[in-house]
């Protein structure tokens, strides 16, 4: 299957379930694989005929920076179906790290995937 991904797209976010958290901002990192079929944008060698992997990333900080979820879980769901729904991806991988949220880590999170109706 061929994938588009985006690596290590860090985002700044209300995220977490303690207090202390419902007022600062902390970092979330997103690593993505989306189904897609390379051969036809290669064939064109067109924008329009592939996965716009800056397309996503613009949504993604759009909507990441402006969430303030408790759960990883959570947003990391919210994440997927904006994939899947708004950019018509057949099948998604979602891993969302926050780095720094368990001491001695280097971060902690989930790892999801997800398929589309398309
Ligand atoms: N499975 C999860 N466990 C925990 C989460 C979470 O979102 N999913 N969140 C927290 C706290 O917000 C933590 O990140 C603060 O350091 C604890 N466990």
């Amino acid at each position: 299957m061929d994938k588009v991904f985006i690596e290590a797209l860090e985002i700044e976010c209300v995220i977490g379930i303690y207090d202390w958290e419902r007022k600062i901002k902390q970092p979330v990192v997103l690593d993505i694989e989306m189904a897609f079929d390379n051969t036809l944008p290669a064939a064109t060698d067109d924008i329009a005929d592939t996965l716009d992997y800056k397309a996503v990333s613009k949504r993604l900080i759009q909507f990441v920076s402006e969430s303030d979820f408790g759960l990883v879980e959570t947003l990391a769901e919210r994440c997927a179906a904006i994939i899947t729904s708004e950019f018509g991806v057949s099948h998604v991988r979602l891993k969302l790290s926050k780095p720094g949220a368990v001491r001695g880590s280097k971060a902690v999170g989930v790892i999801i995937e997800r398929y589309g109706s398309k």
